[in-house]
Protein backbone atom coordinates (compact mmCIF):
# COMPACT_ATOMS: atom_id res chain seq x y z
CA UNK A 1 0.00 0.00 0.00
CA UNK A 2 0.85 3.50 -0.98
CA UNK A 3 0.12 6.56 1.16
CA UNK A 4 -3.11 7.51 -1.46
CA UNK A 5 -3.46 3.89 -3.08
CA UNK A 6 -4.67 1.10 -0.97
CA UNK A 7 -3.30 -1.41 -3.57
CA UNK A 8 -1.33 -4.56 -2.45
CA UNK A 9 2.18 -5.07 -4.57
CA UNK A 10 1.37 -6.40 -7.96
CA UNK A 11 -2.61 -5.16 -7.81
CA UNK A 12 -1.94 -2.47 -10.33
CA UNK A 13 -1.24 -3.00 -13.80
CA UNK A 14 1.98 -1.96 -15.83
CA UNK A 15 -0.62 0.05 -18.07
CA UNK A 16 -3.00 2.24 -16.02
CA UNK A 17 -5.77 4.76 -17.69
CA UNK A 18 -6.02 8.27 -15.83
CA UNK A 19 -9.15 9.84 -15.36
CA UNK A 20 -9.58 12.42 -13.07
CA UNK A 21 -13.48 11.86 -12.06
CA UNK A 22 -12.91 8.61 -10.27
CA UNK A 23 -16.58 7.94 -11.00
CA UNK A 24 -15.80 7.79 -14.74
CA UNK A 25 -12.73 5.21 -13.43
CA UNK A 26 -15.26 2.87 -12.21
CA UNK A 27 -17.50 3.54 -15.72
CA UNK A 28 -14.58 2.65 -17.80
CA UNK A 29 -13.46 -0.82 -15.53
CA UNK A 30 -17.11 -1.56 -15.80
CA UNK A 31 -17.39 -0.56 -19.56
CA UNK A 32 -14.06 -1.60 -21.34
CA UNK A 33 -12.52 -3.96 -18.90
CA UNK A 34 -13.32 -7.96 -17.73
CA UNK A 35 -13.07 -9.07 -14.47
CA UNK A 36 -12.43 -5.90 -13.11
CA UNK A 37 -11.68 -5.65 -9.44
CA UNK A 38 -11.60 -2.45 -6.93
CA UNK A 39 -7.77 -2.29 -5.60
CA UNK A 40 -8.46 0.94 -3.68
CA UNK A 41 -11.43 3.58 -2.42
CA UNK A 42 -9.09 5.52 -0.23
CA UNK A 43 -10.39 9.29 -0.37
CA UNK A 44 -12.99 7.95 -2.73
CA UNK A 45 -10.57 8.19 -5.99
CA UNK A 46 -11.23 4.63 -7.34
CA UNK A 47 -8.64 2.64 -9.25
CA UNK A 48 -9.38 -1.10 -10.46
CA UNK A 49 -7.29 -3.48 -12.41
CA UNK A 50 -8.99 -5.87 -15.13
CA UNK A 51 -7.92 -6.85 -18.54
CA UNK A 52 -8.97 -5.41 -22.02
CA UNK A 53 -8.31 -8.06 -25.00
CA UNK A 54 -6.23 -10.30 -22.55
CA UNK A 55 -4.03 -7.56 -21.32
CA UNK A 56 -4.00 -6.33 -17.79
CA UNK A 57 -5.12 -2.84 -17.69
CA UNK A 58 -5.41 -0.70 -14.32
CA UNK A 59 -7.31 2.58 -14.18
CA UNK A 60 -7.69 5.34 -11.63
CA UNK A 61 -8.99 8.43 -10.52
CA UNK A 62 -6.27 11.10 -10.49
CA UNK A 63 -8.69 14.11 -8.80
CA UNK A 64 -8.57 17.43 -10.50
CA UNK A 65 -5.37 19.88 -11.44
CA UNK A 66 -1.75 18.73 -11.02
CA UNK A 67 -1.07 18.75 -7.37
CA UNK A 68 -3.60 16.28 -7.27
CA UNK A 69 -2.42 14.13 -10.09
CA UNK A 70 1.17 14.11 -9.05
CA UNK A 71 0.29 11.88 -6.19
CA UNK A 72 -1.07 9.24 -7.95
CA UNK A 73 1.02 9.05 -10.73
CA UNK A 74 4.24 9.74 -8.44
CA UNK A 75 3.01 6.71 -6.02
CA UNK A 76 1.92 4.63 -9.07
CA UNK A 77 5.53 5.06 -11.18
CA UNK A 78 7.30 4.82 -7.56
CA UNK A 79 5.26 1.93 -5.94
CA UNK A 80 3.42 -0.23 -8.36
CA UNK A 81 5.89 -0.24 -11.19
CA UNK A 82 3.48 1.41 -14.29
CA UNK A 83 5.09 1.43 -17.37
CA UNK A 84 2.84 3.32 -19.40
CA UNK A 85 -0.06 6.09 -18.27
CA UNK A 86 -2.70 7.29 -20.74
CA UNK A 87 -4.69 10.34 -19.28
CA UNK A 88 -8.19 9.80 -20.40
CA UNK A 89 -9.81 13.42 -19.62
CA UNK A 90 -12.41 15.81 -20.40
CA UNK A 91 -11.20 19.30 -21.75
CA UNK A 92 -12.65 23.08 -22.72
CA UNK A 93 -12.17 23.59 -26.30
CA UNK A 94 -9.80 26.92 -27.20
CA UNK A 95 -10.21 26.84 -30.73
CA UNK A 96 -13.28 26.94 -33.02
CA UNK A 97 -11.68 24.41 -35.02
CA UNK A 98 -12.60 22.24 -32.58
CA UNK A 99 -15.78 20.78 -31.75
CA UNK A 100 -17.51 19.31 -28.34
CA UNK A 101 -17.20 15.43 -28.22
CA UNK A 102 -13.93 15.93 -30.62
CA UNK A 103 -11.05 14.21 -29.18
CA UNK A 104 -8.28 16.13 -28.77
CA UNK A 105 -4.75 14.45 -28.51
CA UNK A 106 -2.32 16.61 -27.00
CA UNK A 107 1.38 15.91 -28.63
CA UNK A 108 2.81 18.63 -26.18
CA UNK A 109 1.11 20.89 -22.73
CA UNK A 110 1.62 23.84 -21.86
CA UNK A 111 1.09 25.16 -18.24
CA UNK A 112 0.85 28.29 -15.90
CA UNK A 113 1.54 25.77 -12.98
CA UNK A 114 4.53 26.74 -11.26
CA UNK A 115 5.32 23.39 -10.53
CA UNK A 116 8.42 22.38 -12.94
CA UNK A 117 9.55 26.26 -12.57
CA UNK A 118 10.38 24.75 -9.17
CA UNK A 119 11.27 21.54 -10.26
CA UNK A 120 13.89 23.03 -12.90
CA UNK A 121 15.07 26.06 -10.90
CA UNK A 122 12.68 28.59 -12.88
CA UNK A 123 13.49 27.12 -16.51
CA UNK A 124 11.03 26.71 -18.94
CA UNK A 125 10.76 22.41 -19.25
CA UNK A 126 8.26 21.26 -22.60
CA UNK A 127 6.34 18.31 -21.44
CA UNK A 128 5.58 16.23 -24.38
CA UNK A 129 3.78 12.64 -25.28
CA UNK A 130 5.76 9.27 -25.58
CA UNK A 131 5.87 9.42 -29.16
CA UNK A 132 5.09 5.75 -29.96
CA UNK A 133 1.98 6.15 -27.74
CA UNK A 134 1.08 9.59 -29.46
CA UNK A 135 1.61 8.04 -33.07
CA UNK A 136 -0.33 4.91 -32.09
CA UNK A 137 -3.22 6.81 -30.49
CA UNK A 138 -3.19 9.31 -33.65
CA UNK A 139 -3.53 6.55 -36.05
CA UNK A 140 -6.05 4.17 -33.73
CA UNK A 141 -8.38 8.18 -33.71
CA UNK A 142 -8.23 8.45 -37.44
CA UNK A 143 -9.36 5.33 -38.43
CA UNK A 144 -12.52 5.67 -36.35
CA UNK A 145 -15.34 6.27 -38.19
CA UNK A 146 -18.03 9.42 -37.49
CA UNK A 147 -15.08 10.70 -34.70
CA UNK A 148 -13.40 14.20 -35.30
CA UNK A 149 -9.68 14.39 -33.60
CA UNK A 150 -6.84 16.81 -33.97
CA UNK A 151 -3.19 16.14 -32.53
CA UNK A 152 -1.76 19.21 -31.21
CA UNK A 153 -0.74 21.38 -27.88
CA UNK A 154 -3.06 21.54 -24.93
CA UNK A 155 -2.88 24.02 -21.86
CA UNK A 156 -2.72 22.49 -18.13
CA UNK A 157 -3.85 25.17 -16.37
CA UNK A 158 -4.72 24.98 -12.88
CA UNK A 159 -7.28 27.26 -12.32
CA UNK A 160 -10.78 25.59 -13.75
CA UNK A 161 -12.30 29.68 -12.94
CA UNK A 162 -9.65 31.36 -15.16
CA UNK A 163 -8.87 34.39 -13.81
CA UNK A 164 -7.35 35.63 -17.09
CA UNK A 165 -9.45 34.79 -19.68
CA UNK A 166 -7.84 37.38 -22.08
CA UNK A 167 -5.16 34.49 -22.43
CA UNK A 168 -6.99 31.79 -24.47
CA UNK A 169 -7.37 33.97 -27.32
CA UNK A 170 -3.54 33.99 -27.64
CA UNK A 171 -3.09 30.49 -26.75
CA UNK A 172 -5.58 29.97 -29.66
CA UNK A 173 -3.28 31.53 -32.24
CA UNK A 174 -0.04 29.69 -31.18
CA UNK A 175 -1.65 26.24 -32.09
CA UNK A 176 -3.25 25.45 -28.07
CA UNK A 177 -6.39 23.44 -29.04
CA UNK A 178 -7.92 23.03 -25.50
CA UNK A 179 -7.40 23.61 -21.95
CA UNK A 180 -7.84 20.85 -19.05
CA UNK A 181 -5.54 20.69 -15.56
CA UNK A 182 -3.52 17.42 -15.45
CA UNK A 183 -1.41 16.62 -18.69
CA UNK A 184 1.58 18.73 -17.95
CA UNK A 185 2.99 16.99 -14.74
CA UNK A 186 1.68 13.88 -16.48
CA UNK A 187 4.27 14.32 -18.94
CA UNK A 188 6.97 15.55 -16.85
CA UNK A 189 6.32 12.94 -13.65
CA UNK A 190 6.63 10.33 -16.41
CA UNK A 191 9.32 11.94 -18.08
CA UNK A 192 11.51 11.91 -15.19
CA UNK A 193 10.60 7.76 -14.42
CA UNK A 194 11.00 6.10 -17.57
CA UNK A 195 7.34 6.16 -17.96
CA UNK A 196 5.46 6.38 -21.41
CA UNK A 197 2.62 8.94 -21.33
CA UNK A 198 0.06 10.18 -22.94
CA UNK A 199 -3.36 12.10 -22.42
CA UNK A 200 -6.58 11.99 -24.71
CA UNK A 201 -9.28 14.03 -23.99
CA UNK A 202 -12.79 15.00 -25.28
CA UNK A 203 -14.00 18.06 -25.62
CA UNK A 204 -16.54 18.59 -22.66
CA UNK A 205 -17.33 22.57 -23.31
CA UNK A 206 -16.13 25.21 -25.38
CA UNK A 207 -14.72 28.45 -24.28
CA UNK A 208 -15.69 30.28 -27.71
CA UNK A 209 -19.32 28.86 -27.88
CA UNK A 210 -19.90 28.14 -24.47
CA UNK A 211 -21.67 25.30 -25.42
CA UNK A 212 -21.33 22.16 -22.70
CA UNK A 213 -21.94 18.65 -21.77
CA UNK A 214 -23.67 17.43 -18.80
CA UNK A 215 -22.25 15.92 -15.44
CA UNK A 216 -23.20 12.38 -16.49
CA UNK A 217 -22.03 12.39 -20.03
CA UNK A 218 -18.54 13.63 -18.72
CA UNK A 219 -18.63 10.83 -16.41
CA UNK A 220 -20.27 7.63 -19.01
CA UNK A 221 -20.31 8.61 -22.41
CA UNK A 222 -16.37 9.64 -23.55
CA UNK A 223 -16.08 6.32 -24.89
CA UNK A 224 -13.68 6.59 -28.12
CA UNK A 225 -10.87 8.87 -25.75
CA UNK A 226 -11.00 5.13 -24.01
CA UNK A 227 -10.60 2.82 -26.79
CA UNK A 228 -8.12 5.35 -28.67
CA UNK A 229 -6.15 5.03 -25.03
CA UNK A 230 -6.34 1.54 -24.80
CA UNK A 231 -5.21 0.37 -28.30
CA UNK A 232 -2.41 3.27 -28.51
CA UNK A 233 -0.95 1.15 -24.96
CA UNK A 234 -1.35 -2.58 -26.75
CA UNK A 235 -0.58 -1.52 -30.66
CA UNK A 236 -1.90 -1.11 -33.82
CA UNK A 237 -3.02 -5.54 -33.75
CA UNK A 238 -5.27 -5.17 -30.58
CA UNK A 239 -7.29 -2.63 -32.48
CA UNK A 240 -7.60 -4.54 -35.27
CA UNK A 241 -8.73 -7.53 -32.68
O1 LIG B 1 -12.58 15.18 -16.66
P1 LIG B 1 -11.23 15.19 -15.99
O2 LIG B 1 -10.39 14.04 -16.38
O3 LIG B 1 -11.32 15.39 -14.49
O4 LIG B 1 -10.47 16.50 -16.59
C1 LIG B 1 -10.94 17.83 -16.58
O5 LIG B 1 -12.09 18.02 -15.79
C2 LIG B 1 -11.74 18.64 -14.54
C3 LIG B 1 -12.39 19.99 -14.46
O6 LIG B 1 -13.78 19.88 -14.59
C4 LIG B 1 -10.22 18.74 -14.53
O7 LIG B 1 -9.66 17.62 -13.88
C5 LIG B 1 -9.91 18.78 -16.01
O8 LIG B 1 -8.61 18.42 -16.39
O1 LIG C 1 -10.16 21.91 -17.28
C1 LIG C 1 -11.15 21.96 -18.00
C2 LIG C 1 -11.86 20.81 -18.40
C3 LIG C 1 -12.95 20.91 -19.19
N1 LIG C 1 -13.33 22.15 -19.59
C4 LIG C 1 -12.66 23.24 -19.23
O2 LIG C 1 -13.05 24.35 -19.61
N2 LIG C 1 -11.60 23.14 -18.44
Amino acid sequence: MSTHIAAEPGAVAPTVLLPGDPLRARWIAETFLDDATCYSEVRGMLGFTGTWQGHPVSVQGTGMGQPSLAIYATELFREYGVTTAIRVGSCGALSEQVAVRDVVIAAGACTDSSMNRIRFGGHDYAPVADYDLLAAAVAAARSREGLTSHVGLIFSSDSFYTPRPELMKPMAEHGVLAVEMEASALYTLAAGHGVRALAVCTVSDHIVTGEETSAQEREQTFADMVEIALTAAFGAAAFKG
